[in-house]
């Protein structure tokens, strides 16, 4: 799988990635604004060669007042200023210009991004450090990723300008060669300071993350009331105040250096400039040059510093521009590459045996150790509504994330009557699954796409939207909100209406009611939010409507939670222990057996009494 992090800006593969990167950034720009980025790239390409004919008038009008042909001066400076006007002209023309590329290409970027990484199907990129890491990476870097007709041009710009200005000067004195060479020098060094800041911006790009989840956690609504009872904003900052002091001094320890080479950079330009004005003063003195062309060569020496200057920065820009192409390269790949998994085998229209696990091992990715399901064999039955029962950290979770296609088993077989799942695309095999979590999304929609975004097909069926609501328990909701079914939710919206934390639950259980035939039903402690009564009412009639459900379609319900005396209306109870099943039957079966099951079911009947 090609989905290495890009190659620093070192070695060969280095530069292959950096060009490959140059590219992408490019693409991204013609994407985006075909026409702007073509006109901004041959503006700034080509409005330097006017400034170099402008001072080139200017040179032929010494030599020319020094002859005495006036009209042949008044020729050369009519010729200087409209050139230069002209520059200017199209110099604030194509600001405008880049400026709106870049803005539509940052935009066409934005998308692209959220696109790439929210079309991986599973989770277990979220598990991976390097992962977060490059993306955190791209993400501090991504405003260059809409730079790519602008930086390519400004530095086709001073490169044409600057070989313009070698040629002029090899035809005075090939001495003045010197001087370019001095620039290159320089520019090496500049060079070599942008990787620096490349390597240590990759360095501390876990340390900025860190920092930037600190930071995110001190200002959420969702953590201040425990903030806040716990005292623990010296504790956050202190963190966020170590992670980003870390950062910090890596990022500053290689601007230090970078900073070094770049004052070297410069004191070797410095001489070849003074070497160079030394050479011009005595070409004049040996009659090898005329006062025009003294001026001419004093005017490109001067203006040298200044395109230096601009060329070496130009470059660094164009770096961090390849550099950050490179890193959205990767991102692409990583997608990419994470999106071939189904080998076009599609799940069965509808189950007849049901779900079965044979053997199934399951590690999160990049750990080690004891499995969190550890040889698992079951077989839910086609027309099934099976409770998942267990102690915390028992594996009944995972045993749903995996029953939804977001993890592979590390070994064995899941199976839908006799289809392998992992041949299926996750997504088409989510297709035909309906689910309500413990960690719902709170989707700040209006309140008809909240719950309809469940069945697109049916998003605009009042009775369909107004009878998943019902059961959910939530019927009254779209009658008591101002705008009913059209009430934007939550606080992005201006007048979005705050709902609380069991509310907003319910609406997540009404977007899975919207599915009116899936092969599986996933509910992972879906009533965790909201209050015990409500609670024990919405599981029974959820469990109610989910066995009239599978009994006619065959789907499998899958159902997890801590309130066991609702599950005399599951058929069958899964007891979980360490990731193993301890336990599988009928509800009254493992209560005749006396065994955890039955000892937690009489605890909590006992505690609810
Ligand atoms: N993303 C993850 N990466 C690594 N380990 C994980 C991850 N999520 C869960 N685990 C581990 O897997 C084990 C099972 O977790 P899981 O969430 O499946 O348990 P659970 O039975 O649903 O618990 P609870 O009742 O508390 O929700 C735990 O030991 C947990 O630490």
């Amino acid at each position: 799988m090609s989905t290495e992090p890009p190659q620093g800006t070192a070695g060969t593969k280095g530069e292959l990635s950096d060009l490959r990167g140059l590219r992408t950034v490019l693409r991204l720009s013609f994407v985006a604004d075909r026409r702007r980025a073509t006109a901004t790239l041959l503006m700034f390409a080509l409005r330097p060669l006017g400034q170099v004919l402008a001072v080139v008038w200017l040179g032929l009008l010494v030599d020319a007042a020094g002859r005495g042909d006036t009209s042949s001066a008044w020729g050369y400076a009519l010729a200087s200023a409209l050139t230069m006007g002209l520059t200017v002209l199209v110099m604030r023309l194509s600001l405008n210009v880049s400026a709106l590329m870049i803005e539509n290409t940052a935009h066409h970027a934005d998308l692209r991004m959220q696109s790439l990484a929210n079309r991986i199907p599973g989770l277990g990129h979220y598990e991976n450090p390097a992962y977060l890491d490059r993306l955190e990476h791209l993400r501090q870097e991504r405003q260059h990723l809409a730079e790519g007709a602008d930086v390519v041009g400004l530095e086709l710009g001073v490169l044409v300008r600057t070989l313009a200005t070698v040629a002029l000067l090899a035809l005075i004195s090939p001495w003045l060669l010197l001087l370019p060479l001095a620039t290159l020098l320089s520019l090496a060094a500049g060079r070599h300071a942008e990787r620096l800041r490349q390597t240590a911006l990759t360095e501390a790009a876990a340390d900025l993350r860190r920092a930037r989840d600190l930071f995110q956690l001190a200002s959420s609504p969702d953590a201040a009331m425990e903030l806040r009872v716990f005292g623990l904003a010296p504790t956050i900052e202190a963190r966020h105040a170590d992670s980003t002091e870390r950062a910090r001094a890596t990022l500053a320890s290689a601007n230090w250096r970078g900073l070094w080479l770049t004052t070297l950079g410069w004191a070797v330009f410095s001489t070849g400039y003074l070497t160079a004005l030394l050479l011009v003063v005595a070409a004049y003195r040996n009659g090898t040059a005329s006062v025009g062309q003294v001026v001419l060569a004093l005017l490109l020496i001067t203006g040298m510093n200044l395109q230096i200057d601009l060329l070496v920065r130009f470059t660094k820009a164009l770096l961090r521009m390849a550099r950050a192409g490179a890193l959205y390269d990767w991102l692409e790949r990583f997608s990419a590459a994470e999106r071939v998994t189904g080998t076009g085998v599609l799940p069965p229209e509808r189950l007849t045996d049901g779900i079965t696990l044979r053997g199934v091992t399951f590690r999160y990715p990049g750990t080690s150790g004891t499995p969190v399901l550890d040889a698992v064999d079951l077989r839910l039955p086609a027309g099934s509504v099976v409770a998942l029962v267990g102690e915390n950290g028992a594996g009944k979770s995972t045993l749903v994330k995996l029953l939804a296609g977001f993890y592979r088993p590390t070994s064995g077989e899941l199976l839908a009557d006799d289809v392998d799942l992992t041949a299926v695309a996750p997504e088409a095999w989510r297709a035909q699954v309906t689910a309500a979590f413990q960690d719902f999304a709170r989707l700040e929609f209006t309140l008809r796409d909240v719950v309809g975004v469940g069945d697109l097909s049916r998003a605009e069926d009042p009775d369909a939207l107004i009878g998943a609501l019902d059961q959910a328990a939530a019927g009254d909701l779209a009658e008591r909100l101002p705008l009913g079914l059209d009430t934007p939710l939550g606080s992005s919206f201006p007048d979005g209406a705050k709902l609380s934390g069991g509310q907003w639950q319910k609406t997540a259980l009404a977007r899975s009611a919207m599915r009116e035939t899936p092969l599986l039903l996933l509910f992972d402690e879906p009533t965790s939010a909201i209050d015990a009564v409500a609670e024990q009412e919405l599981l029974d009639r959820y469990l109610l409507t989910a066995r009239t459900l599978t009994r006619a379609t065959g789907a499998v319900a899958v159902i997890v939670t801590h309130r066991l005396s609702t599950l005399n209306h599951a058929d069958l109870v899964v007891f979980l222990k360490h990731g193993k099943v301890h336990e599988f039957g009928p509800h009254q079966e493992l209560l005749a057996n006396g065994d955890d099951y039955a000892r937690l079911f009489e605890l909590q009947r006992r505690a609810y009494r």
